[in-house]
């Protein structure tokens, strides 16, 4: 029983405080997630979601507390190095580079061997070659992997680059608004492929869309002004007076 609990886990922030001059964006805030779990972070604008991403991803640094994956601490390594760990972050403005076509670009996100040269022509190991394929059809785009990704329309663009998060073979996938700028119907279509992944990934989710939310069924955990306000399904934490009153009661 807590040997399997322990093996599960994936992530632990434990306790972190982010204080920019006095300013604490994370407040003493802690949070795990098991392997395979999708897990949706939602708060007001200024809770601090966007500064968890940054401290997982090792961009910002702690002045207390840990983030431990797999059982190692990570808070203080550099970005590159807990990326080769396994974690990959996507951000909510696409960063596709829209001359190259859309499978040259999931070829660059799958290089393990990061020389850009060798991402194209004849090089390409087998595995990555699989990875992108793989990631393609997840997202829908293999009719359009040899269009350039600058004509891609705005969800494409999106969808390419969740893909590009899928082809670095990443455990641990961190999407930063993954809906921004999208309509109900690619909305949708973003909660389809992220349920698609399964449990073969593990997923951290910042979205403010609640219908986005809704059909991602996942549990939800609710930061406040930096803290840890609640966690529980998108029903209970819908039902709770003080989620209400922070933020689902602004957007009701
Ligand atoms: N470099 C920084 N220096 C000072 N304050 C910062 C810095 N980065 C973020 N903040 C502040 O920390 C708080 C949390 O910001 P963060 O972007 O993490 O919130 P968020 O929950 O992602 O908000 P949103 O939903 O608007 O994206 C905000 O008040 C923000 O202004």
């Amino acid at each position: 029983m807590s040997g399997s609990a322990i093996s599960d886990l994936l992530l632990s922030v434990d306790g972190v405080t982010i204080d920019y001059s006095g300013f604490k964006a994370l407040d003493n805030f802690s949070m795990t997630l098991n392997r395979g779990e999708t897990r949706v972070v939602i708060g007001p604008n200024g809770a601090g979601k966007s500064t968890l991403c940054d401290t997982i991803i090792g961009r910002v640094r702690p002045s207390q507390g840990r983030v431990l994956f797999k059982g190692e601490e990570i808070q203080r390594l550099p970005e590159q190095q807990i990326v080769a760990r396994g974690i990959c972050r996507k951000f909510q403005a696409p960063g596709v580079l829209l001359t190259l076509s859309v499978r040259d670009n999931l070829a660059l996100a799958a290089r393990k061997d990061r020389r850009w040269w060798k991402s194209f022509g004849t090089g390409i190991p087998a595995d990555e070659k699989l990875a992108v394929e793989e990631a393609l059809e997840s997202v829908g785009l293999t009719h359009r992997a040899a269009v350039e990704a600058g004509t891609l329309a705005h969800g494409e663009k999106q969808w390419l680059e969740i893909a590009m998060v899928m082809a670095t073979g990443a455990e641990l996938l961190l999407l930063d608004e993954p809906t921004a700028g999208m309509g109900p119907a690619e909305t949708s279509r973003t909660a389809q492929l992220i349920l698609g992944l399964g449990d073969s990934r593990t997923v951290l989710v910042i979205d403010h869309d609640m219908s986005f939310v809704e059909q991602l069924a996942a549990p939800v955990t609710v930061m406040h002004q930096g803290k840890f306000l609640k966690q529980g399904s998108i029903a209970e934490v819908r039902a709770d007076a003080e989620v209400a009153a922070v933020y689902l009661g602004h957007t009701a």
